[in-house]
């Protein structure tokens, strides 16, 4: 289980999180609602290990996270994968769209084309586009991208933050469904972050809706 209990998160004097506790079971969805500005970006990064709380506690199956970002132990931060709205802002301009997605395996000592191939192909990539760089592609042909590297060193936890909020209608439903068959083959955990209700019902097991009505569950 990935799980934040009572976290409180401030910027400057702003407290944008006040005591917030959610669950992400492995093998189920999560749907994460709540207005603009609520916070929900704010908590996917905690639970992305990438932003350290002010108080509280993050759990990645049962280990505590006492390190964020780049000082957490190499086997807390691959356990969890996070994507954002922006594919633009998540990538090295310089790299291909296949350096991109290799990145992670050959950080981890773990180099494989053809591993990196595959998932290129999974999240639809065709050959001709990967060895452009991030301008020459679409948004939605780089956020496959980046799902693809974010499937590579195989998270047992998913945090999709907005995933395919900028995204046409047919590159939403295969992004999704390529979360969703590496969720069904993995057993991996998915937080499912969006202002989009439709959405959330359609993917989430159940949603929890932040800022106001926290805590209440469908
Ligand atoms: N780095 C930051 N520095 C200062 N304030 C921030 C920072 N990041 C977010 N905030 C503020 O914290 C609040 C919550 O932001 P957050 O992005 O988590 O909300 P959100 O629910 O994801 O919003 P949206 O649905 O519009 O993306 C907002 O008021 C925002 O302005």
């Amino acid at each position: 289980m990935l799980e934040a209990r009572d976290v409180t998160v401030r910027y400057g004097r702003q407290v944008v999180l006040d005591g917030v506790s959610l669950t992400v079971e492995p093998g189920r969805v999560t749907g994460l609602a709540g207005s603009s500005g609520c916070g929900k970006s704010t908590l996917a990064r905690v639970l992305a290990l990438m932003l350290r709380p002010a108080a509280g506690t993050v759990t990645v199956d049962g280990s505590a996270v006492r390190r964020w970002r780049q000082r957490a132990p190499r086997g807390l931060r691959t356990a969890v994968a996070l994507l954002y709205q922006q594919p633009r802002l998540a990538v090295d301009p310089r790299l291909t769209l296949t350096e991109i997605i290799a990145e992670p395996l050959a950080a981890a000592g773990r180099a494989d084309p053809g591993r990196a191939a595959a998932l290129a192909a999974e999240a639809g990539l065709t050959g001709d586009l990967l060895g452009r760089r991030p301008h020459e592609v679409s948004d939605g042909q780089l956020q496959r991208a980046c799902v693809a590297r974010a499937l590579s060193l195989e998270p047992r936890y998913l945090v999709c933050d907005e995933m395919t909020t900028m995204l046409d209608a047919s590159t939403q439903a295969h992004l999704v469904a390529v979360v969703e068959a590496y969720r069904e083959r993995s057993g991996a955990g998915v937080l499912a972050v969006s202002h989009d209700d439709a959405l959330l019902a359609r993917w989430a097991h159940h949603r929890v809706r932040l800022g106001g009505f926290e805590g209440l569950e469908d």
